[in-house]
């Protein structure tokens, strides 16, 4: 895979850095979260192929193991606020003496500086502050944020991963590390680029939800279906509208023109009269086939079994039965390779992580009685 024997510590946080460290270790590296002690629950749903070690970095020998671990790995992953990681004598400064080639990303709300820098926040937060969510929603309504995928994912635990990529692919010329200085707000307007550039082209002047591509457009919207299902149609150029025209049974000639904006609320009342005459499947199969981008509104438990997703394997079922997203993209040699097994629990490999970074079984012992550590193998739960 193409992050094989990149090794990588990740800091157990919320929701964007659990996601990076995830991707990381799809797609090969060897990820280590590493927990709290004293009976902490994790909230990590991203943690799929990673190894849990529960150490206390409150006390001076957890941190002094924490800085053993960071010598001998390749990135550092940290989501807390700005200063956490200083105060814990763990910075930035500190690691990269002791590990010049150390990638030491950083990913935060509003990155590490600003008089934001210090303050707790989530998603709706820093998507709020990117411009964004003042986009999002339906006409003369209130700003809606799209779940958490913006700025935790997209913004947040992509973008990072992304850099860390970019830190590696540099450090293999350079040979040094460096750090990450990863912000939501920032990775969230950077992935809304196109807002900001194609605002020259007129796309944005209206209101919000009033726009072409913002649910303003009859032909870029969701229709409900006799069954309470939907379909998104998404017909913007001429010859695709045609198309939609066609399967939805109307003639061109009883319409107003695509473009005539005025004429969209009516036209909108057309295409929801006629799209309630049919079941989502019964649409499927009509525009099936065809280009007039109109394709079901499929739910999570749905996507699976579609006979597209099928063919190209695009979801797979874990040990547990559950089934997730294929890691993407797809790489032609060196694809990812995602771990089938289930989550680890916290400070489950604590042990057997300590002794492949050289720690002696007696060591591990002292750390363990002095609550330092907590090993929490499989074996122990029977
Ligand atoms: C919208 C999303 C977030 C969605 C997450 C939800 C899905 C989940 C959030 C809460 C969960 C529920 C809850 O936990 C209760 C139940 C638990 C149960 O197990 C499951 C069900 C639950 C209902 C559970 C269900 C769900 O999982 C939840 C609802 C987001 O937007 S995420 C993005 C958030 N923002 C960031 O990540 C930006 C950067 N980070 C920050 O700004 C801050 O970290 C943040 C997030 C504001 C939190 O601030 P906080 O004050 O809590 O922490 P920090 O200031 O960063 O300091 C960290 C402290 O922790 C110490 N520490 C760290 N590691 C260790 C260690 N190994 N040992 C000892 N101590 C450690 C560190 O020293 C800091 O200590 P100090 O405070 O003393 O400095």
């Amino acid at each position: 895979m193409a992050l094989a024997t990149v090794r990588v510590i990740e800091l157990a946080g919320l929701a964007p850095a659990p996601f990076c460290g995830m991707i990381l270790a799809d797609f090969g590296a060897r990820v280590i979260r590493v927990d709290r002690t004293k009976g902490a629950m994790t909230v990590d749903t991203q943690a799929r192929g990673k190894r849990s070690v529960a150490l206390n970095l409150k006390d001076p020998k957890g941190v002094a193991v924490f800085r053993r671990l960071c010598v001998q790995s390749d990135v550092l992953l940290e989501p807390y606020r700005k200063g956490v990681m200083e105060k814990m004598g763990l910075g930035p400064a500190d690691l990269l003496k002791e590990n010049p080639r150390l990638i030491y990303a950083r990913l935060t709300g509003y990155g590490q500086s600003g008089s934001y820098a210090k303050a707790a926040g989530h998603d709706i937060n820093y998507l709020a502050m990117s411009g964004l969510l003042s986009m999002l929603g339906r006409s003369s309504e209130k700003p809606y944020a799209p779940l958490n995928l913006v700025a935790d994912f997209a913004g947040g635990g992509l973008t990072c991963a992304f850099g860390i990529v970019l830190a590696l692919l540099e450090r293999s010329r350079s040979g040094q590390g460096q750090i990450i200085d990863a912000s939501m707000v920032e990775g969230a307007a950077y992935v809304g680029s196109f807002m900001w550039k194609s605002r020259s082209l007129g796309l944005w002047n209206c209101p919000r939800g009033e726009n072409m591509l913002d649910s303003g457009a009859p032909f870029y919207d969701t229709y409900r279906t006799s069954d309470g299902k939907y379909m998104a149609v998404g017909a913007i150029e001429p010859q695709f509208y045609q198309q939609l025209i066609k399967g939805l049974g109307l003639a061109d000639a009883d319409l107003p023109a695509q473009m005539s904006v005025s004429d969209w609320p009516q036209l909108r009342q057309t295409f929801t009269r006629v799209f309630a005459t049919k079941t989502q499947a019964e649409w499927s199969q009509i525009f099936d086939g065809t280009d007039a981008c109109v394709t079901p509104v499929l739910s999570l438990d749905e996507v699976h079994s579609h006979p597209h997703n099928q063919t190209r394997g695009s979801f797979f079922k874990d040990s547990q039965g559950e089934i997730s997203p294929r890691p993407a993209p797809v790489l032609s040699r060196s694809p990812a390779e995602p771990c089938h097994s289930r989550d680890p629990f916290i400070g489950e490999h604590t042990r057997s992580v300590l002794k492949e970074y050289g720690f002696e079984q007696a060591q591990i012992e002292q750390l363990l009685s002095a609550g330092i550590i907590e090993c929490n193998e499989v074996k122990a739960r029977l």
